[in-house]
């Protein structure tokens, strides 16, 4: 019996959960039950597992049946579920604020279709340049504890949900000394994200259903008809799926791209004693040797970092982290690796606050950007694939990706009454090249050549491979972080780091790009005009 882990991701969209369409993208993203960190109950679709942290007893979700999950209609609550201990009370419901979306009032320019950071900032955008716009998914909390560059959140003019800065941000990779980046790096806060998003659709006019979505199909007229829970049919203008990469069966995506990996992480927010990390630093990356003795074949076979961030100098967020592997590796082995790493560091944990699931897919295909539904966010592949950030991207393409629909129906209303030719026009692709023009087309091939690299590396590669990333310019790794480096940068940005790797890592990276099919994909995206 195969089961499905469900979770969702700090940076990344919200709401994540492996069901990408096509009978492959499945398979890649399939956790034999026996490397999973649950026991599963196979007559029901929760599937429990057992904490134990000072919190033993209570029960969370964390894997489901693909047919089940199907039934569930969506991973929302699932993954709510699985979220342990974690407090969503302070998140004012969608259904409270936001007015219902009424279908007599004839059609709606848009419909996004899911509630987590993606969905709600497009759905505000969207309807502050004068769209009639209906936000339809489940009423769900947001349940991740995003981190982001304090920088780009400014940016953004969310600085307000930032409920922790620290001034820098550090990592380990030896026992040598370890990197200062000089970036200051915060805590999102999921309440005030959740409240301001929200707010935002408030203030532009965004009406509501709670439901799920089973499917939409075109009418006659070629309008897009969104069909809900209990028959109910929402007629829209265009319809675009946010609801994370679970949105599989909404949207098609490109056939024979490359397999999805995972991210996955296992954390825990901890009062504790002999807390060895500077509460004013984060810290972004803990590579050092977390095991010794203990799981010495884990820890090369399937290279970790802790990712922590320190509240105060004894309440601690630890996250045992894998960064990329082809199935994902289990939760068992994480939080197994975790409890290690805390023992070896003398750390005692006198109370959990919070324990964190994270299942992260990256890389995998774009979506086929001739279908007439659009996506955004993880639906549409946003995720960085060798970093598993979104949500960055996400916010702040969000203005943009509204302009480009808003133009397109401004423009079809414009052509005045459609005939019948014209209607079944694909008036989505323009949409679809604003979000995924051949330019990102040629970032996301080099990102996707740098996912397949770490995939090979064990824990001795990936050090030297971090040890020259951090040591590229500054300007070089943070805008790879943060998905900003053109596609000519990145080839600069190859090329420096070739230079300045040493002989080892140099003889990788020509090998991956000679024999790896990434890399073939890479350099043909390059040359497609
Ligand atoms: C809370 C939740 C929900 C979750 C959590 C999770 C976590 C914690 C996460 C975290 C994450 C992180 C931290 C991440 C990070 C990442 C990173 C840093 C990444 C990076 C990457 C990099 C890369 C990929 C790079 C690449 C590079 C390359 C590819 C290069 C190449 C070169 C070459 C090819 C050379 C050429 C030369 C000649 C030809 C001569």
């Amino acid at each position: 019996m195969e089961y499905y882990c469900l979770g969702a991701r700090n940076f990344a969209a919200m709401a994540v959960s492996p069901f990408p369409t096509g009978r492959t993208r499945r398979k890649a993203l399939r956790v034999r039950t026996k490397q999973s960190a649950v026991d599963c109950n196979h007559s029901s679709y929760k599937v429990t597992a057992r904490a134990t942290s000072s919190n033993a007893g209570s029960e969370s979700c964390v894997a489901v049946k693909e047919e089940d999950y199907i039934k569930a209609g969506g991973s929302q609550l699932v993954f709510v579920q699985m979220q342990q201990n974690k407090s969503m009370d302070k998140q004012s419901k969608l259904a409270d604020k936001l007015p219902p979306i009424s279908i007599g009032n004839g059609i709606l320019d848009l419909v996004v279709i899911g509630c987590g950071p993606a969905g709600l900032a497009l759905a505000a955008e969207s309807a502050k340049l004068g769209l009639n716009v209906g936000l339809i998914g489940p009423d769900l909390p947001f349940t991740n504890n995003y981190g982001v560059w304090e920088d780009e959140f400014r940016d953004l003019g969310l600085e307000g949900c930032i409920e922790h800065v620290w001034r820098d941000t550090v990592v380990y990779i030896d026992e040598d000394e370890p990197i200062l980046i000089g970036r200051a790096y915060g805590r999102v806060s999921r309440h005030l994200l959740h409240e301001e998003l929200l707010r935002r659709c408030v203030e532009s006019g965004v009406s509501y259903l709670s439901s799920k979505v089973e499917s939409i199909t075109e009418s006659t007229s070629g309008h897009r008809l969104v069909a809900c829970e209990h028959d109910m049919i929402v007629p829209c203008r265009l319809a675009t799926v946010a609801s994370g990469a679970a949105s599989g069966k909404l949207l098609e995506y490109e056939v024979g791209g490359p397999k999805v990996s995972v991210q996955t992480a296992y954390g825990v927010e901890v009062e504790v004693e002999n807390n060895p990390y500077d509460p004013s630093l984060m810290v972004f990356m803990d590579y050092r040797d977390c095991t010794k003795q203990e799981v010495p074949s884990f820890e090369s076979d399937n290279p970790t970092f802790l990712y922590v961030m320190p509240m105060s100098s004894t309440r601690v967020f630890f996250e045992e982290t894998c960064l990329a592997s082809k199935d994902g590796l289990p939760f068992d082995i994480l939080k197994k690796k975790l409890m290690a790493r805390l023992e070896r560091l003398g750390i005692q944990v006198l109370k959990t606050y919070e324990e964190e699931w994270s299942y992260i897919p990256v890389g995998g295909s774009l979506p086929n950007t001739e279908q007439r539904n659009l996506a955004f966010g993880a639906a549409a592949s946003m995720v960085h694939p060798a970093t598993g950030y979104s949500v960055v991207r996400s916010l702040s393409e969000a203005p943009n990706y509204a302009s480009a629909i808003a133009y397109i129906l401004k423009h079809d209303h414009s052509r005045g009454r459609l005939t019948h030719e014209q209607s079944n026009e694909n008036i989505s692709m323009q949409a679809w090249n604003t979000l995924w023009p051949q330019e990102r087309k040629r970032q996301r091939a080099f990102f996707l050549f740098g996912l397949a690299l770490i995939l090979q590396l064990d824990i001795e590669g990936i050090r030297t491979f971090f040890r020259t990333f951090f040591r590229l310019p500054k300007w070089m790794w943070h805008g790879f972080l943060g998905s900003s480096l053109s596609s000519a940068d990145l080839i600069l940005f190859a090329f420096y780091m070739f230079i300045i790797a040493p002989n080892d890592l140099r003889k990788c990276l020509i090998r991956h790009l000679v024999s790896d099919p990434t890399g073939a994909t890479m350099v043909r995206t390059y040359l497609t005009l």
